[in-house]
């Protein structure tokens, strides 16, 4: 299943220095492994924010949820995430 995702990243201005790289780091890694993997497809930067549009192609919610929820910014992000399937006038013979 293909997944839109939009992420805006807040990170709080009384947070360590340290921390903060310490987790973007992280963020990178994680991101990038699952980018490895197929099951993130598209990530780009949304300019003028720190924030990024995002594509999935997972097997369901639930393996979404699991791996949304595993981000190491997580709990500094607003997610906004829009299921997506196949539009009847596509000419793609793929979800590409
Ligand atoms: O920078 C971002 O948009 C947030 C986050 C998503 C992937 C990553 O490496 O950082």
């Amino acid at each position: 299943m293909l997944f839109h995702v939009r992420m805006d990243v807040n990170i709080p201005n009384d947070l360590p220095p340290a921390e903060a790289t310490d987790i973007i780091a992280r963020e990178k890694a994680y991101s990038q492994e699952l980018q490895r993997s197929g099951k993130w497809r598209h990530i780009w930067r949304i300019a003028g924010a720190y924030a990024n549009y995002s594509i999935f192609d997972v097997k369901d919610n639930a393996e979404l949820h699991e791996i949304l929820s595993g981000l190491p910014l997580f709990k500094f992000m607003h997610i906004e995430v829009t299921p997506l399937l196949r539009h009847p006038s596509s000419i793609r013979d793929d979800d590409s």
